[in-house]
């Protein structure tokens, strides 16, 4: 087995493992990359880095990642016989929108990209359904195409042996969870993502902080997609695609309500969401929060319904949460290319989405998102004192390590 791995690695290897990500973590990426992402390293790309988790106040997002991250490097590991360390260079969600495309290359192919040895790319959903094109190619050998499945998984080794290409995505946003390792250690991401995590202030890491799972924009401009003549802020495109949009209003009796205030920083500041002619009676504490809490109602919209209709048969009384709106109610306008939104990021899946939620689900979104988000904290909070003295981020089961820890 290891010989013909050996063998494997010398002839420039590459596999392809099938449904090697589940279903649910399929969605849970992408619950969070629709929450957290921001521009990409190249036009038409959108990626949430891990980094960008750490560095916007989402570190706990991190550990939805670590199992299937640990069990890609180990992958990696032992498909190409390796009998040297390997490190995880980079981790990302990555989403091709309409127009995206990468020619012919090889991972490593510009000077400070050569420490990559190897990548995984592991397909988040599906060609043919959610977008149309974004087929990739190896320049020669077997497979010459792989077509994205959610699930899948692509591993080759990052030189010229495997040069490939993504044709351009026609239609929808094509999301990838894509990795780079690398055997020298001195490009770690684990390293940069400690040290980002131990300098962050003490109020952070306090799990008695109420706030302290709560988003932290990046600049403005990491949420502006543009092309040569236009754009449009991501985060205000992704709410209107579930039908809502962000909404100042006097109610909330702070600085959001101030109308002087230019519009991108309305978005970092306290709002709200509107869905039509009626308000959510919730203040979200910026853009990126409002934004969370409905990708969550997004992701868990039939388990949340199921949870109202069992309310209900208990007659416990629904949560009346909407209130018409009032003149005071200012909706936050933005320069926005409204087609290009469409055609960037559109996709059938969210008019379905439309007529299948309801609005009174998104107060049980908002308890079960706190929950999640909680739980993924303390967590954190619970690894992090076994991450700092390895130098390394890793995965452990986070009940057992309380149990441990007293
Ligand atoms: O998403 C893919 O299928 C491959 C992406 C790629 O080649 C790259 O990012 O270098
Ligand atoms: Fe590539």
């Amino acid at each position: 087995m290891a010989a013909a791995a050996a063998a494997d690695a010398e002839r420039g290897g590459r596999h392809i493992l099938r449904g090697f990500v589940s279903r649910d973590l399929c969605k849970e990426l992408e619950f969070i990359h629709r929450s957290c992402g921001a521009v990409g390293y190249r036009p038409g790309v959108l990626s949430t880095t891990l980094l960008h988790l750490a560095a916007t106040d989402c570190a706990h997002l991190l550990l939805p990642f670590l199992p299937v991250r640990d069990r890609l490097r180990d992958t990696v590991e032992s498909l190409f016989a390796c009998d040297f360390a390997l490190f995880v260079e980079f981790t990302a969600l990555i989403s091709w929108c309409k127009g995206a495309s990468i020619g012919w290359h090889s991972d490593d192919n510009k000077p400070y990209l050569k420490q990559r040895d190897f990548a995984a790319v592991c397909y988040l959903n599906n060609h043919g359904k959610d977008f149309k094109g974004g087929i990739f190619h190896f320049q020669d050998g077997e497979p010459s195409a792989v077509v994205p499945f959610a699930g899948d998984v692509v591993i080759y080794t990052a030189d010229r042996r495997n040069v490939h290409c993504v044709d351009e995505v026609i239609e929808g946003e094509r999301l990838t969870l894509t990795l780079w390792f690398t055997r020298d250690s001195a490009h770690d991401e684990d390293a940069k993502l400690l040290s980002l995590l131990s300098h962050q202030p003490s109020s952070n890491n306090n799990f008695n902080n109420p706030n302290c799972f709560l988003p932290s924009p990046a600049s403005n401009n990491m949420y502006w997609f543009s092309n040569e003549k236009s754009g449009f802020d991501i985060r205000c495109a992704r709410v209107q695609f579930l039908g809502y949009s962000f909404l100042t209003t006097s109610d909330l009796k702070d600085s959001s309500s101030d109308q002087s205030i230019e519009p991108f920083e309305q978005l970092n500041n306290p709002l709200t969401l509107a869905r039509g002619d009626e308000v959510f009676d919730m203040k979200f504490i910026n853009s990126l929060h409002a934004l969370q809490v409905l990708q969550f109602y997004y992701w868990k919209a039939s388990e949340l319904a199921a949870a109202r209709s069992e309310a209900i048969e208990n007659s416990e009384s629904p949560q009346l949460s909407f209130r018409f709106r009032t003149s005071t109610d200012m909706e936050i306008c933005l320069p926005c290319d409204r087609e290009l939104a469409e055609n960037t990021l559109g996709c059938s899946c969210y008019e379905e989405a439309k007529v299948f939620t309801d609005s009174n689900d998104l107060s049980l979104a908002v308890v079960a998102w706190e929950n999640y988000s909680c739980k993924l904290r303390r967590d954190l909070l619970s690894l992090m004192p076994h991450w700092l003295p390895n130098q390394s981020i890793f995965f452990a089961d986070p009940s057992e390590l309380r149990m441990y820890n007293g």
